[in-house]
């Protein structure tokens, strides 16, 4: 099963690597106004996940939001250690 960190060093790799058809790629190049809009509309699909939808649906959502934070790091250039060192 795939974990937060393995899922960000993926990403990373796409931000390198650039390969055709990668959805990454083209979050990256889309800008962190776009990216910061994407993670607005999936904190908002969370919210209302759990409000009125099953645990799986709120999972979903919620790796959804963990997928976009991670994109507008990659794009920021920040490192998990960068946020972890807050927690
Ligand atoms: N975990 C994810 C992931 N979570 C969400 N998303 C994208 O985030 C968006 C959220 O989907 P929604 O259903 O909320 O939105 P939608 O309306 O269907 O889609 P949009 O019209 O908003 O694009 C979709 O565009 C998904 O493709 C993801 N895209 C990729 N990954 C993983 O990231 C890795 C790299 O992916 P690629 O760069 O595409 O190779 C792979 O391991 C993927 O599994």
């Amino acid at each position: 099963m795939k974990t937060f960190d393995a899922l960000f060093a993926e990403l990373q790799d796409r931000a390198a690597a650039r390969p055709e058809g990668s959805g990454t790629v083209k979050a990256l190049d889309a800008g962190v106004h776009a990216q910061g809009k994407k993670v607005l509309e999936e904190a908002g699909e969370v919210w209302i996940a759990a409000e009125y939808q099953s645990n799986e649906e709120l999972s979903e959502e919620i790796s959804q939001l963990l997928y976009w934070v991670q994109v507008l790091m990659v794009g920021r250039g920040l490192s998990l250690e960068d946020v972890y060192r807050h927690l």
